[in-house]
Order: structure tokens, then C-alpha cells, then sequence
């Protein structure tokens, strides 16, 4: 099957001698067509850098990067007609109205009049944005300033779609909003998506496949379920209230039994555990036995972060968490209280 879009060893280093920054080392991938296609990984692993290659911004220092059947190094043009690009930073302009945006758009793409037309009202409704078409753009919400980014992009019927953080900075009912219009991209047109992204859930809704990308390498790869599937059983988060005191945790916690491996980051101890509700009992009076006083404790299923910090060895910073409490965690916040019964049953 041909693919849609194809990495093979992408290497990139920005500057050079000592101020030299690598930022990719020999990332690889390949992308069904169709489909929507996850880029995930944290601030600085190297999502953008690998969009602009693949979008013809950028040329790596070794590799190769086919889109729609076409080498990015040898067919640039081609290239730029076949996808279209939705960069971090709005590209429109927000002095003109909607519909002047689009029909610019076309223009650049040497669009027909009566098709830019069509297609400009054709995106307006399918977007939501036909009524505020004729207003200025600058006077538009977060929301629908990042759909019409989406629009812009679609105007020219790109076979390849490049999404690069469609959704930072947007509310979470906007964002909600963007998801869907994102799913309806390749249900609709039967676009190929390529969306870059650190928001783990984001990930986890949108992508058919997606890759985990760290420090320039890409380090997993598979469905959103068969890469949470790898992991057995749940995720224990030991938040410390004394840092200081990650040690002492982590002795205590490896000798309760059940408990697999764990991770140290900061102020927090991951661990993989069996079964997270019979273990939690023992869990708590192990700490409390070594005088660790957690300031929580939650037990979750299996989440895109787990699988990160299992391949990476550390987790995704805790504000690319912010708000991403989602569906998949069960949280269980352990009160005083219940510190308190565990310390009971341990006496
Ligand atoms: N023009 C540049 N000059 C020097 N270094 C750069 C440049 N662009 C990116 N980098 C560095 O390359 C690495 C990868 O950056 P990149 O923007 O690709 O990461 P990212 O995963 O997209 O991050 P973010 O989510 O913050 O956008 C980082 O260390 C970054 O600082």
C-alpha cells in the first residue's frame, strides 16, 4: 500500500559547534492514507521541525520525506499543492473578513473565480462561520479564527492535511469544537491528517496511529490502544508533599507487593501495580510506616502518558498535563482520613 505520507531516517541540526541543536535523529514513520496520524511528544522533541519538512520549510540534513507519493526534496512545488498547512501561529489576515481570506487563498492557488466561490461558501457552512463571513476576522472568537486556518488550508482540496497544535490556546469547548471538525476532515473528504500535538488526550481521541516523539527520536508507535495495551495493569502517581523524602517513598513503595516498576520524577513516584484499588491499602500504610506523607495518591488506567514515561523514562511535563484530567483516569484522591485508616490497619 502506497502511504500518504513517509519518514525515513530524518536527521536535522539547527546552528553549529557548540551552539548546534539536534533536533532530529533519524525519525522515521509511515502514514496510511485517510486517516489522521498523531505526532506526540513534549516542548522541543522535534514535531515542529519535522511538519516543516514535510510542508517544504525546512530540509533535513539527512533523509528522505515523501508526501502524496512525492519527494519533498526533489518536487517542492508538487508538493505544495498536494497538502495544505495549518502552522502553531494563526496565518490569516485579520484586517480582512472571511470571505476575503478564502478568496485570497484561492487566488494564490489559481483557483477559477466561480470555484473559489463554490468552495469559499462551501467551507464557511461546513465550518460554522457563514454567518460572520463578512466581518472582520480580527473581531472573530479563538475558535472560529482557528477554523478558518483550517479552511484556508482546506480551500485548494489538499490530499495531505498538516496540523501543527491545532488546538493550543483554545477554550475547552472550542477545542471539543476543533476535534470534530478534525475527525470530519478524513471522514469527509478522505484527507490524510497529520496532526502534531502534546496533549496526550488530544492524541489519544483523534489519532488512528500515532508515533511518541522525544528528544528527536521517535521512541513508540502503534494505535492509541494497542500502545496502552502494551502496559499491564494500572498507574499509581505517588505526589510527595516533601520532596525530599523521594527516597524513603520509593523503598517504601517497592516493597509493597504487587507493585512493578516505578519511576522517580521530581516530587511525584509512578509505579505499575496489578490491581490499583487492592493495592492502594498497602501502598498507603507502607508510607505511612516509613513517615512519607503523600499529598495525593491516584490510581488510573493505563494512559498515552504512561506509555510516554515507560519509553521516555520520565513524564510529560506536568503543563502539558494542565487540564487533560480526561475520560480514561480514574482519579482517587486520598484524603487525610484515609491516610489516617491505613495507618490504623497497618498497627
Ligand atoms: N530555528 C531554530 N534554530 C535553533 N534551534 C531550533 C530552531 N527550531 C527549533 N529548534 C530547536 O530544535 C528542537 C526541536 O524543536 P521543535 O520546534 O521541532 O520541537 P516541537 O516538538 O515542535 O516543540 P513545541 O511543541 O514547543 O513546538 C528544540 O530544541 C528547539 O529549541
Amino acid at each position: 500500500m502506497q502511504h500518504a505520507i513517509e519518514a525515513k531516517g530524518l536527521v536535522k541540526t539547527y546552528g553549529k559547534g557548540a551552539k548546534a541543536v539536534r533536533a532530529l535523529s533519524g525519525v522515521g514513520f509511515a502514514v496510511p492514507r485517510g486517516t489522521v496520524f498523531g505526532l506526540l511528544g513534549p516542548n522541543g522533541a522535534g514535531k515542529s521541525t519535522t511538519t516543516k519538512i514535510f510542508t517544504t520549510l525546512s530540509t533535513p540534513d539527512s533523509g528522505t520525506a515523501v508526501v502524496a507519493g512525492l519527494d519533498v526534496a526533489k518536487e517542492p512545488g508538487r508538493v505544495r499543492h498536494a497538502i495544505g498547512y495549518v502552522p502553531q501561529k494563526p496565518c490569516f489576515d485579520p484586517t480582512a473578513t472571511g470571505r476575503e481570506n478564502l478568496t485570497l487563498q484561492g487566488h494564490v492557488y489559481g483557483m477559477s473565480g466561480s470555484d473559489i466561490r463554490t468552495r469559499g461558501d462551501q467551507l464557511l457552512e461546513r465550518f460554522g462561520l457563514a454567518d460572520a463571513a463578512n466581518r472582520i476576522t480580527k473581531t472573530w472568537s479563538g475558535g472560529m479564527q482557528r477554523k478558518l486556518d483550517v479552511a484556508l488550508a482546506l480551500m485548494h482540496r489538499p490530499q495531505v492535511l498538516f496540523l501543527d497544535e491545532p488546538t493550543t490556546g483554545l477554550d475547552p469547548e472550542a477545542r471539543a469544537d476543533m476535534w470534530a471538525e478534525i475527525s470530519g476532515v478524513t471522514q469527509a473528504d478522505g484527507v490524510t491528517v497529520l496532526l502534531t500535538t502534546h496533549y496526550l488526550e488530544e492524541a489519544d481521541q483523534l489519532a488512528d496511529r500515532l508515533v511518541i516523539i522525544d528528544r528527536g527520536q521517535v521512541v513508540a508507535e502503534g494505535t492509541p490502544e494497542e500502545l496502552k495495551g502494551g502496559l499491564e495493569g494500572d498507574a499509581v502517581q505517588v505526589e510527595l508533599a516533601d520532596p525530599s523524602q523521594q527516597e524513603a517513598a520509593h523503598r517504601a513503595v517497592a516493597a509493597v507487593r504487587g507493585v512493578g516498576e516505578i519511576t522517580a520524577d521530581g516530587a511525584r513516584l509512578h509505579a505499575r501495580v496489578g490491581n490499583g484499588a487492592a493495592t492502594l491499602p498497602g501502598l498507603l500504610a507502607a508510607l505511612d510506616g516509613a513517615g512519607v506523607a503523600p499529598a495525593s495518591l491516584t490510581v488510573a488506567r493505563p494512559s498515552l502518558d504512561d506509555v510516554y514515561l515507560r519509553h521516555a523514562g520520565r513524564s510529560f511535563h506536568s503543563a502539558d498535563r494542565a487540564g487533560l484530567a480526561g475520560a480514561t483516569q480514574t482519579e482517587v484522591e486520598v484524603s487525610t482520613a484515609a491516610r489516617r485508616t491505613a495507618s490504623g490497619r497497618q498497627q
